[in-house]
């Protein structure tokens, strides 16, 4: 275990009673800790050809706008409700405490474009399926997906595309 995994703390009944919410913000706090988790989130897929990395607010945009710049891609937000100003294409999804609808400008992604999907937390998977659903809508190609963490309990990978790379630079 990377010693900047114990930054990540374990908060009970949030924010519904029976949720383990994993809080990330300690480990955002730290200097090298933060740093340290995106060059581990980023090593897989350096060398690898990518036009954009797709990410989800909010926390998305954290470890994906850090990763963008660490890979030197361009960064495409894919947000909740009625935050983009232009024309939009949405998906509903569910996560593991709820369900919620996630929109992308419809002209963020030019066919072809290679993508990586980024987000903080893998659940149940909803969110980085909706992402995923989004860009293929699009005609990007979507080259792979990552997560800083994936809670294993809550199988988000065995919903996940097989053919689709997601890797998890931590799991619990
Ligand atoms: O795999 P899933 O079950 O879909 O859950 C994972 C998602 O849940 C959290 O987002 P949340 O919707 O809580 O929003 P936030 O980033 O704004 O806190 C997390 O940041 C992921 O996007
Ligand atoms: N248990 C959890 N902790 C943090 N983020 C999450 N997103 C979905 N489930 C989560």
């Amino acid at each position: 275990m990377p010693d900047w995994q114990a930054l990540i703390r374990d908060i009970p009944d949030f924010p519904k009673p029976g949720v383990v919410f994993k809080d990330i913000t300690p480990l955002l706090a730290d200097a090298d800790g933060y740093a340290a988790a995106v060059d581990a989130m980023a090593a897989p897929w350096r060398g690898v050809a990518l036009d954009a990395v797709l990410a989800v607010e909010s926390r998305g945009f954290i470890v994906g706008a850090a990763l963008a710049r660490a890979l030197g891609t361009g960064f495409v937000p894919v947000r909740k409700p009625g935050k983009l100003p232009a024309r939009v294409h949405a998906q509903d999804y569910d996560l593991e405490y709820g369900s919620d609808r996630l929109e992308i400008h419809a002209d963020a992604l030019s066919p072809g474009a290679r993508v990586l999907l980024v987000d903080d937390v893998l659940a149940t998977g909803g969110t980085l399926r909706a992402a995923l659903a989004l860009a293929r809508q699009q005609g990007a190609i979507v080259v792979g997906a990552a997560v800083l963490l994936e809670i294993s309990a809550l199988e988000g990978r065995a919903r996940w595309e097989p053919d689709v790379a997601l890797e998890a630079t931590l799991a619990c």
